[in-house]
C-alpha cells in the first residue's frame, strides 16, 4: 500500500510546456504575485515570466502583481515590466483592508479570472520560470488534485538550510496538531497553485498564515488526496530579520490555535526584547491575525 508521499510527490520534469498546453484546453491560468516593497526583484521576475509563459507559450493568461501597501516603486516597476498591477487596498474598497500577504492573495480573487491560480513570491533571487509549469502539472493532469505545493532545496549560509520558521514553527506545529501534513517538504512555500473553486471556499488569514491555513482547511474539507507537491529544484529568497520572523511565527501559531477552537482578538501583542546599544529595548509589536471569510460568501 503506497503512502500519500509516494502517490503525490512529483518532479517538474514530468511535464513539458507543450504537454501542459494540450491539457489546459480552454481553462484559464492566473499567475498572482503578492508584493510588498520588492522593487529590486519584481521587475526581473515579471519580465522573465511574461516572456516564457505568456509570449513564447500561452500557458499563463494573466500575470497580476498585487501591491501590498508598498512604500517603494514596486507597483511602477511591475507595471513597466508588463504585469497588471492592483493595489491590495484599492480592490473592493468597501470590504476594507488589512496589512499582509494573505490579504493580497484573498483580494486577488476579485481581480483575476483564472480557473487555476498560481502564486509566486516576489523576492526570489534564485529561481526559474519552470516553477509555474511544475505547479500546474498536477492540477492539469489529475482532476482529484486541487492544491499543489512547490518544494525545493534552499541555498543558505550553511550550504543548504531549511527556513527558520518552517523548521522551528511549522514542522513542530504539524507534528503536534496535523501529523497528516508531515509529508509536505515545504509546507510554507510561497510557490503554490490552487483551483479557484477551492481557494474561494477557504477562510484566508490576512498575514503569513495563509499557507498553513490553506493546507489544514483543504485536508479538513477534501482529504490529503486533494494535495500534491512538486520538486522544483532550488530556490533562494531575501531573508527577513529574526525579529520580523517572530511576527510571522505568531500569525502561523494563531491560525493553528484558531483551528483548535481557540478564539482570538484581531490583533495580538508580541512582546520582543531587542538589542539596543549596550542594553535591551522592550517593544510591543502588534500582530494582525484577522481572517477573511471564504470569497464565495462575499457578495
Ligand atoms: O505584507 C506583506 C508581506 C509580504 N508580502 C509578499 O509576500 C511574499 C512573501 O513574503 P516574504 O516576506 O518574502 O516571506 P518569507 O519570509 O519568504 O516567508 C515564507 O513563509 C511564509 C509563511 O508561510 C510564506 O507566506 C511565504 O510565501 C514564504 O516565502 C513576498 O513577495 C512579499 O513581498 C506581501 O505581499 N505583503
Ligand atoms: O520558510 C521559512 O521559514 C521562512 O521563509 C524564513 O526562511 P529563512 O530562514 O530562509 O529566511
Amino acid at each position: 500500500m503506497s503512502t500519500w508521499f509516494e502517490r503525490n510527490t512529483h518532479h517538474v520534469s514530468e511535464w513539458s510546456v507543450d504537454g501542459l498546453l494540450a491539457l489546459k484546453g480552454s481553462q484559464r491560468v492566473s499567475l498572482v504575485v503578492p508584493a510588498k516593497n520588492e522593487a529590486p526583484t519584481v521587475g526581473g521576475l515579471v519580465t522573465r515570466l511574461r516572456a516564457t509563459l505568456m509570449e513564447t507559450a500561452s500557458l499563463v493568461d494573466e500575470l497580476v502583481v498585487i501591491d501590498s501597501d508598498s512604500t517603494d516603486a514596486t507597483a511602477q516597476v511591475a507595471a513597466a515590466a508588463g504585469a497588471a498591477v492592483h493595489a491590495s487596498a484599492a480592490i473592493r474598497p468597501e470590504l476594507g483592508t488589512y496589512p499582509g500577504k494573505g490579504e493580497a492573495m484573498w483580494k486577488s480573487l476579485f481581480v483575476t479570472t483564472g480557473d487555476l491560480i498560481v502564486f509566486m513570491d516576489a523576492d526570489l533571487v534564485e529561481w526559474d520560470t519552470h516553477f509555474v509549469p511544475g505547479l500546474l502539472g498536477p492540477l492539469l493532469s489529475r482532476p482529484e488534485v486541487s492544491l499543489v505545493k512547490g518544494f525545493y532545496q534552499r541555498p543558505g549560509e550553511h550550504g543548504l538550510d531549511g527556513g527558520r520558521v518552517t523548521e522551528l514553527v511549522a514542522r513542530p506545529l504539524i507534528a503536534l496538531l496535523h501529523a497528516e501534513l508531515g509529508g509536505l517538504v515545504q509546507p510554507l512555500a510561497g510557490e503554490w497553485a490552487v483551483r479557484r473553486s477551492l481557494f474561494e471556499s477557504l477562510c484566508v488569514p490576512t498575514g503569513y498564515a495563509v499557507e498553513l491555513a490553506a493546507l489544514v482547511d483543504t485536508v479538513a474539507a477534501h482529504g490529503m488526496e486533494a494535495i500534491a507537491q512538486v520538486d522544483l529544484g532550488r530556490r533562494g529568497h531575501r531573508h527577513q530579520d529574526l525579529f520580523d520572523l517572530g511576527a510571522m511565527a505568531t500569525q502561523i501559531m494563531a491560525a493553528a490555535a484558531r483551528r483548535c477552537g481557540r478564539p482570538q482578538s484581531d490583533v495580538l501583542i508580541l512582546e520582543q526584547h531587542l538589542p539596543s546599544g549596550d542594553g535591551i529595548r522592550r517593544a510591543a509589536r502588534p500582530v494582525t491575525v484577522v481572517e477573511r471569510p471564504p470569497a464565495q460568501e462575499v457578495a
